[in-house]
């Protein structure tokens, strides 16, 4: 048993959401690989937070059953945050159903979740010992499905502009080019968090420190350590930090350098098409690299997602990459 549902970027690539049936309700949820809860606005959000969200409404399904006295509250890398009250119900993404999965039901969100009107919640794939919810700790819906699955893994195909997908369950060798690079996860965070082993920028020689880094779907932008940006943004003559953007930005004209992670054997190509980030307006640009903030590992969001197939392997414990 598996599943394939399609996930569709939003503007400028911002986040990807996909459509998830909770108790017979369809609601688009952002698929998460940095963190460990599934929860969604519902008739609990106070209606001035709803806006024109999709909410669930845990009393139109026959399958709900509340966890009394169940509470959870999240806060993302980006300032974000949520909490609320937990229940159970039949959760299915793209043809894959699991029973009484965790959902968690938003009874508070923050603005920038309130703003953005086509989220309508998340659907964490971390481990599930990053899961938030008290006073017994939930697991996700990769998790539960894991004994299901012919294959213990979930894959991820996101793209620039353009539909993408999630497959649970098997790998689909059509998506990607030549053979998989597998590389160890350390879970003990939570997180599929794996060494990377040096970088190159443009078509220069390998070299820097190994470093840790986590592969995040929620994340949109590729976040490293603050050396290895200011390397990067050395080789394009109008990059500066620039504090009303929020971060590193250039003339739009300029040719973007390719950037390369090295993963054991697999040299990792991030293209400068992807790291000419978005307009801002003004003729200037907003990298898809930035800083990591100093938090000690890199975070590689879609940017360079966008650039790999990637395989969360729960069954060994692993990642694979392939170029696509
Ligand atoms: O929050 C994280 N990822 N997911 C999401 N970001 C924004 C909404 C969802 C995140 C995870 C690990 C680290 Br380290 C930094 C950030």
């Amino acid at each position: 048993v598996g599943g394939d549902v399609t996930a569709t970027p939003e503007s400028d690539d911002n986040e990807y959401l996909c459509p998830v049936t909770i108790g017979g309700q369809t609601l688009n949820l952002d698929f998460d690989s940095g963190s460990s809860d599934l929860w969604v606005f519902s008739t609990s959000t106070p209606s001035s937070e709803q806006q024109s969200h999709t909410i669930y409404n845990p009393a139109k399904s026959s399958t709900f059953k509340e966890l009394n006295g169940f509470t959870w509250q999240i806060s993302y890398g980006d300032g974000s945050g949520a909490s609320g009250t937990v229940g159970t119900d039949t959760v299915t993404v793209g043809g894959l159903t699991v029973k009484n999965q965790a959902v968690e039901l938003a009874t508070a969100v923050s603005s920038e979740f309130v703003t953005d009107s086509a989220n309508n919640g998340l659907l964490g794939l971390a481990w599930s010992n990053l899961n938030t919810v008290e006073p017994t700790q939930q697991q996700t819906f990769f998790a539960n499905a894991g004994p299901q699955l012919q294959q213990n893994v979930f894959t991820a195909d996101l793209r620039h502009d353009q539909p993408g997908s999630y497959d649970f369950g098997f790998i689909d060798t059509s998506k990607f080019q030549g053979n998989l690079n597998y590389v160890p996860v350390d879970n003990s965070q939570g997180f599929w968090q794996f060494t990377v082993d040096g970088y190159a920028v443009g078509d220069g020689a390998t070299g820097g420190n190994s470093f840790s880094a986590i592969a995040d779907t929620g994340t949109t932008l590729l976040l490293l350590d603050d050396n290895i940006v200011s390397d990067y943004y050395s080789q394009i003559s109008s990059a500066q930090n620039s504090n009303s953007a929020g971060g590193f930005v250039f003339d739009c004209t300029e040719d973007v350098p390719d950037l390369t992670l090295q993963i054991g054997d697999y040299a990792a190509v991030v293209p400068g098409s992807l790291l000419n980030f978005s307009q801002n307006g003004d003729g200037t640009c907003f990298g898809g690299i930035q800083s990591d903030g100093g938090q000690g590992f890199a975070i590689l969001g879609d940017v360079f997602l966008k650039a790999q197939f990637t395989v969360f392997d729960q069954g060994n414990v692993q990642l694979g990459f392939a170029p696509k």
